[in-house]
This record gives structure tokens, C-alpha cells and sequence, in this order.
């Protein structure tokens, strides 16, 4: 089992229904960018997060590309919509694992929200298990699950070329002649951390001075939260490869936050056809994740009638977005 946070150090704790004004602020927070399918994902982290009882609201960080009918879709599900500026990385000649991770430097704004104690969860995320007992962890740390090598998304690098992972160190050593091991490295799609306008002064003014690398933002955050990085049990962030890749790691029936984030994974766009995606267990995930997001007694209620008055017509919203795929699940996973 690869190292990490012992797990008695993360107690569910019993949370009082709602946030009292007097609490410590606290907040899930998402990101949010463009105008395509990825706002489902947001819609349906709401509902799974409303599913387990979270106390704790979802605020999305938003770029303006985002149109206002998902602005109004995801605040009828009842997110809290922060306005943020894009943040770029320094000019570069960098080929990003994928393309579009170029956008995600601007999740650095997260840092600079009003916030005592945050948990970053990407769109591509479901929640299936309270994990609000995370807010309780003791402050000063960067808590994050143990990111996986063995995917082709990281054929750029050493540890690919060797095949060395460090979810299984001892199987395949490090070489002596390349040094030391690379240090712990977390995947960036979940993570436990305390905003800080120092911090993210401190992050803005780094990343300037930082070459960009493949997988941008998230190598970017292991570089500087490396010194007070602290592993925490995969159960809080399954990468899907993980399945395939380190089945001996993985209890899936302890997995409390899921991860769509293998090819071919992400459940509004699923189609079974990509590598391992006609594996039973990514089946049961899908539908899992289908299930809550067209589960509609999980959709935000307003409290009183005057917040309903204020809440855009969920229909004519749901209207306005509507798309063929967006009301089931694909029909080979509901067999
Ligand atoms: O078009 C996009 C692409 C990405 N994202 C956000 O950026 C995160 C990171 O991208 P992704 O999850 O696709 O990366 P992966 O975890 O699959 O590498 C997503 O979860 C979303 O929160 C987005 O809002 N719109
Ligand atoms: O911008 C870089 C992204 O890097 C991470 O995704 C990767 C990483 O997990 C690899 O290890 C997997 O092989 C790969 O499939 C997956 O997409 C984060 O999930 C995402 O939020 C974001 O930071
Ligand atoms: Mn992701």
C-alpha cells in the first residue's frame, strides 16, 4: 500500500447540518471554463454533494467564457458563482499533456477567495461518501491523494521511460544512476488546502518565473506545496487508472470520491469504446455517477419561497441547455 496519512488521522466526524454563520468558513470549490459539457460535471458534484449531506456549500470558480444559462443552471442548483480572471503561464513552447490544461492555471484563483479552509474537487468528480471530516484535518498541510505514472499521458516523462510508479516503488526501483526518486507527487483534481492572499500573491509571483511543464497546474502545485505535501488515502480521489494500473491498491468498495478522469471516462460523454472503458467496474461508475445526476429529488430546493422567487425558472433554464444526452444515462449501462 503506498504510503500516506494514517487513516485514523481522517475520523468522520459528526457535522452539524448546516454551516452556522459563527463557523469557520468553509467551502467545497470546483472550476469551472467554457461553454461545453463540463458543467454537467459541476451539476452533478451539487447533487452528489446534497446526496451525502455535506455541510458545507459548493462554490465554483468561474472564468467569463462560461455562458449565463449554466451560470443560472448551476445557481438554481444552488452553487455559489465566484467570477474569476484567467491566469496564463509564462510564454512557452510546452506541449501540455493535453491541450487544454493551458486553462487550468486559472484554478491558482481559488487561492484568493474569502475562505478559511477549502476542498478543491475538479468537475470530473463525484463524491459518493461525506467527506466533510476533511475540513477537521489540522491546518498548515496540503492534503492530496498519490497520483499514478503508468498511464501514456505521462509517457514524457523519466519515471514513464523507466516504468516506475510510485504507487508500487518496489516493483520497479529507481535507478541509483538517475538520483534520487521523484518526491511524492498528488493528483491536483482533489486536494484539502486554506486560502491565502500570501500564498496566492506568492503562487502568482512563482509561476512567472516557472517554465511551464506537462501537466501544468498540477506540476506547478506538487513543486510548491512539495514541503508541506501530506498523502492521504486513495478512498478520497480514485484515479480511474488506478483500476487497471495498481488493482492491488484499491479497495473499491472504501472509495468514498470518484475521478473521471481516464480517457474515455468522463460520464456525460461516455460511449464504453476507448481502452478499458468496457470494464464492469467503470460500468457500475458511470451509471453510479448517471444515476445521482438524473436523480431529481436531489435537485436544490430553495429554502422559502422568496429564494424561490429569486431562483431563475429551473425549467426554462433546464429548457435553454437542454441537450439530447443530458436526461439518461447511455442505454448499454442501464441493461
Ligand atoms: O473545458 C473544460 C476543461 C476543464 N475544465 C475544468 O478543469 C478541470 C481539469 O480538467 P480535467 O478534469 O478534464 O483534467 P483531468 O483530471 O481529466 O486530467 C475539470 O475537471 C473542470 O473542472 C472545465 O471547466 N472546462
Ligand atoms: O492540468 C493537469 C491535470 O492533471 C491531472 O489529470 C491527469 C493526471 O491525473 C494523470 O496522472 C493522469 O494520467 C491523467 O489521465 C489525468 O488527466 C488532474 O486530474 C487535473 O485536475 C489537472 O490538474
Ligand atoms: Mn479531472
Amino acid at each position: 500500500m503506498a504510503p500516506g496519512v494514517p487513516v485514523d488521522t481522517l475520523t468522520c466526524s459528526r457535522k452539524s447540518p448546516t454551516q452556522k454563520a459563527g463557523d469557520k468558513k468553509r467551502a467545497y470549490v470546483t472550476f469551472l471554463a467554457g461553454n461545453g459539457d463540463y458543467v454537467k460535471g459541476v451539476v452533478g458534484l451539487a447533487k452528489g454533494l446534497r446526496k451525502v449531506k455535506s455541510a458545507y456549500p459548493l462554490v465554483v470558480a468561474m472564468l467569463p467564457d462560461v455562458p449565463q444559462e449554466h451560470r443560472e443552471l448551476l445557481r438554481s442548483q444552488g452553487c455559489i458563482i465566484q467570477e474569476i480572471e484567467p491566469i496564463y503561464p509564462p510564454e512557452n513552447q510546452i506541449e501540455f499533456a493535453m491541450a487544454y490544461y493551458v486553462i487550468n492555471y486559472s484554478k491558482l484563483r481559488i487561492w484568493n477567495f474569502d475562505y478559511n479552509k477549502m476542498v478543491y474537487l475538479d468537475a470530473d468528480i463525484q463524491v459518493f461518501e461525506n467527506i466533510d471530516h476533511l475540513f477537521d484535518t489540522p491546518d498548515g498541510y496540503f492534503y492530496a491523494v498519490m497520483d499514478c505514472f503508468c498511464e501514456k499521458t505521462w509517457s514524457h516523462s523519466p519515471q514513464y521511460s523507466v516504468g516506475y510508479c510510485q504507487q508500487c516503488p518496489e516493483k520497479v526501483k529507481w535507478p541509483a544512476e538517475m538520483g534520487c526518486p521523484p518526491p511524492l507527487y498528488f493528483n491536483a483534481g482533489m486536494f484539502v488546502f486554506e486560502p491565502s492572499h500570501l500564498v496566492y500573491e506568492s503562487l502568482l509571483q512563482t509561476l512567472v518565473i516557472t517554465a511551464p511543464t506537462p501537466f501544468a497546474e498540477q506540476d506547478f502545485l506538487n513543486m510548491f506545496f512539495n514541503h508541506m505535501y501530506k498523502p492521504i488515502p486513495l478512498a478520497y480521489n480514485l484515479v480511474l487508472a488506478m483500476l487497471w494500473r495498481h488493482p492491488e491498491n484499491v479497495e473499491l468498495e472504501k472509495v468514498k470520491v470518484v475521478h473521471y478522469c481516464a480517457a474515455g471516462s468522463k460520464p456525460w460523454r461516455y460511449t464504453g469504446k476507448e481502452a478499458n472503458m468496457d470494464r464492469e467496474d467503470i460500468k457500475m461508475l458511470v451509471a453510479k455517477w448517471w444515476a445521482i445526476y438524473n436523480d431529481e429529488t436531489l435537485d436544490f430546493k430553495a429554502e422559502n419561497s422568496a429564494q424561490e422567487g429569486e431562483t431563475c425558472s429551473r425549467l426554462s433554464v433546464m429548457a435553454s441547455v437542454q441537450d439530447h444526452a443530458i436526461s439518461y444515462a447511455p442505454a448499454h449501462l442501464t441493461a
